[in-house]
């Protein structure tokens, strides 16, 4: 073994050797250097000095341009583009975001009727689900916020899967424990929604990073991203910056995609921030970053398609897509949006432009779709939602143990006598609570010797 101070000696001279000392420069000399020599400051290295005090005043500088590819009228703007899935693919497309709009009138209603204790809509915003879905693949992984249904439609989340959730029974893989439209598919590679709003975005570039490291170790397996789904009220949170910073610094590959939709249940973005949306934290935070047109589904194609491609290059490295749209319905069913915004307003976004009515006027310019076709599919929907209703009412709920289950591989102390105080009022006031409804009844809580 080599003594320390033989260590220390060889890595010392593997160090560059300072050169002779330079000439000794005149003050006069030294001003008429010119003024653009970069700083050696570590943290400010590509800056340039400057003898002008100028601040920065974000107001004076031109917004970010959005991106789009067909317009509000169905027309396309930019001329190098073309399709890049045939029809079928397309109809479906456009099939996802219609499911999507009828499911979400009918179970809003379901939930006006007393049917389902909570419901969110996505009207106005299928193309940023939808579409950015549409070019992922099923290897990443997705984070959602809870106005994403887009997305679970478009990857195979069935009606029995999603009326099973709504309905907390017992075929709910998140066996009733959460709001309803707080859905998660582990075959589907989507995490559980959280309620708590920012929360998805560190785990998920915690992911991206566990993604990295892991194609490190294996070059051979499937490259793969995170997309992280979120509002731009949930841009507000801390942990919002935490994650931008924390996969800018790790260089994880993931998509961070902000459905920039106007409003945070009552708060408009005015109120939410001030300078150019999400989009300039992104480049705040040297993140490669697009602002496109979220109503355009092919917008929201084109640019997802590239940002993966971004994500994986270098090693990985992470994107930010804010895509524009407008909140057309209530925040939730417990939201009456017109106390806070003019109702013409609303009315006017749905006349001026929607994403489903966009897609559908290109469509039918290019002779893929027609009113007997909308007819009839939203025909076989409607149907086909309604009876995934009335099954999945029927069902029984799942197991009154269920709610113990999950945290701790055996049942803490605490937790069982919890399960048999419950067990408990549940004998005493029998008329008050029907077992029967759930899977097991009573028997479940009865803990096994
Ligand atoms: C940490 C946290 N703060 C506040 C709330 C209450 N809350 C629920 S949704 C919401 C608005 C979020 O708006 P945005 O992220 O823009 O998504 P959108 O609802 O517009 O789709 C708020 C404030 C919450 N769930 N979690
Ligand atoms: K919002």
């Amino acid at each position: 073994m080599r003594s320390r101070a033989l260590q220390t000696a060889s890595r010392r001279a593997a160090l560059p050797r300072p050169s002779t000392s330079p000439p000794i420069r005149l003050a006069s000399n030294l001003s008429q250097r010119p003024h653009s020599d970069n700083v050696s400051f570590p943290g400010a290295l590509k800056s340039a000095f400057s003898n002008k005090l100028a601040f920065q005043h974000p107001q004076e500088w031109t917004a970010l341009p959005t991106y789009r590819v067909v317009d509000q009228h169905g027309a396309v703007v930019d001329p190098t583009w073309t399709p890049d899935i045939p029809e079928e693919k397309i109809v479906k497309l456009y099939t996802d975001m219609l499911y999507i709009s009828i499911l979400d009138i009918i179970m809003f209603d379901a939930q006006r009727q007393g049917r389902v204790s909570f419901y969110m809509v996505s009207a106005g915003e299928e193309a940023a689900s939808v579409g950015t879905s549409s070019v992922l693949e099923m290897e990443d992984t997705l984070f959602c916020q809870y106005r994403e249904q887009g997305v679970f439609r478009e990857r195979g989340f069935t009606t029995k899967q999603f009326m099973s959730q709504l309905f907390a029974n017992k075929n709910d893989p998140g066996k009733g424990r959460q709001m309803p439209v707080h859905y998660g598919s582990t075959e589907l590679n989507i995490h559980t929604i959280s309620s708590t709003l920012g929360t998805q975005l560190p785990h998920a570039a915690g992911h991206a990073y566990a993604q990295k490291m892991r194609k490190l170790q294996n070059p051979e397996s499937k490259s793969a991203v995170t997309a992280a789904f979120f509002g731009e009220g949930a841009a507000s949170t801390g942990d919002f910056h935490a994650a931008l910073n924390i996969a800018a610094t790790r260089s994880c590959p993931i998509i961070f995609i902000c459905r920039n939709n106007g409003f945070a249940i009552s708060t408009p973005t005015l109120d939410q921030y001030r300078g150019d949306g999400i989009a300039s934290r992104g480049i705040g935070y040297g993140i490669d970053t697009i602002r496109v047109d979220g109503n355009d589904i092919w917008a929201a194609r084109e640019a997802v398609k590239r940002a993966r491609e971004l994500a994986l290059e270098d090693g990985g490295k992470p994107v930010l897509i804010e895509a524009m749209t407008y909140r057309v319905s209530h925040h939730s069913t417990s939201d009456d949006s017109f106390a806070y915004r003019a109702r013409v307003e609303v009315e006017d976004w749905k006349r001026r432009d929607n994403p489903l009515t966009r897609l559908r006027k290109w469509m039918e310019a290019n002779g893929m779709w027609d009113d007997v076709k909308e007819k009839d599919a939203r025909d076989v929907m409607r149907k086909e939602i309604l009876k995934g209703i009335s099954e999945s009412e029927k069902e029984k709920r799942p197991p009154l143990k269920a709610m113990f289950d999950d945290t701790y591989e055996e049942l803490t102390p605490d937790l069982k006598e919890q399960m048999r105080k419950l067990r408990e009022i549940i004998e005493k006031y029998p008329d008050e609570y029907d077992v029967s409804e759930y899977e097991g009844g009573l028997e479940s809580l009865k803990e096994k010797k």
